[in-house]
């Protein structure tokens, strides 16, 4: 079996961003430059106000940075009507950020604000919808209820497509964010603390899962976490520091490891 070619999914180039604090400004991220491929899972660890938010927000395209570049690879979305390329976050207007999350990142957060009212596979339709595929009528239909299926599979929740998420278990919910994430197949998927609301065994499915659909969808993910247990596992573990973001060896023991750049462990 032949192991899929890794290529640069974000690149963040001299990223700066600060927030306005009363009369001056903080800075949240200071210089960050890093490569996240395809295929990938890195993880970011760091204390408390560090930065690690800030980091996906500007990723997500949720927040523009001060100063720098990130720039997506736009290459493979089958829902982006865009052209196939590089585009750079940092310049785009606040409707173009939200057409390209939309179609190209998937965005887990520790909360999974699921629609109450919707049924689990009725989550995952919604979010193809946004996503604007360009497959339109029955046949989008039909392959958005396929891929959804799928999805859910790949999460173990195939048994569970009509329940509504009040009878889901707290894991069973995230399970569920985690496949909406994936629908639009992003080429991006940034996690922010998904195990925090959840018990030790089921955290370590949560992150298994994670690791395993990574591999299978071949996203860069990444990986805001508390949680060391699985830093091993990680492709590549950053640590953030008063928002400088640098490569780390947490987690890695073994002679896998690089010793250029962030460890990548296989
Ligand atoms: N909307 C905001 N306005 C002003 N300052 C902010 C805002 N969001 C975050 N900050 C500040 O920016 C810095 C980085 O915050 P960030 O949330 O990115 O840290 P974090 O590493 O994710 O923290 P935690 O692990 O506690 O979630 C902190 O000093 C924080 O107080």
């Amino acid at each position: 079996m032949t192991t899929p070619r890794r290529t640069p999914i974000l690149t963040l180039e001299h990223v700066t961003m600060t927030y306005a604090d009363g009369t001056g400004h903080l800075t949240a991220l200071d210089d960050v430059n890093a490569t996240f491929d395809s295929g990938t899972i890195s993880a970011v660890i760091g204390p408390s106000g560090s930065g690690k938010s800030s980091l996906l927000a500007v990723a997500g395209a949720l927040r523009r940075p001060d100063s720098g570049r990130v720039l997506l690879s736009t290459g493979t979305s089958p829902t982006l009507e865009s052209s196939y390329g590089t585009v750079d976050l940092a310049q785009l207007s606040a409707g173009a950020a939200t057409r390209v999350r939309r179609g190209r990142i998937g965005l887990v957060f520790q909360q999974p604000n699921l629609l109450p009212s919707l049924t689990v596979l009725e989550q995952l339709q919604a979010t193809a919808h946004l996503g604007q595929t360009r497959i339109v009528g029955a046949a989008r239909r039909r392959a958005t209820t396929a891929r959804a299926r799928d999805l859910l599979a790949a999460v173990g929740l195939d048994g569970m497509a009509h329940r509504l998420p009040a009878h889901l278990s707290g894991g069973q919910r995230q399970r569920v964010n985690i496949a909406r994430a994936l629908m639009n197949e992003p080429g991006l998927l940034l996690v922010d603390e998904p195990t925090s609301a959840l018990d030790t065994e089921r955290g370590a499915q949560v992150l298994s899962m994670l690791i395993d659909l990574t591999a299978t969808a071949d996203t860069a993910t990444i990986l805001v976490t508390h949680d060391r247990t699985h830093l091993a596992r990680m492709n590549a573990v950053y640590r953030m520091v008063d928002g400088n973001l640098s490569p780390s060896d947490a987690g890695h023991t073994d002679s896998r490891r690089s010793t250029v750049g962030p460890h990548i462990v296989n």
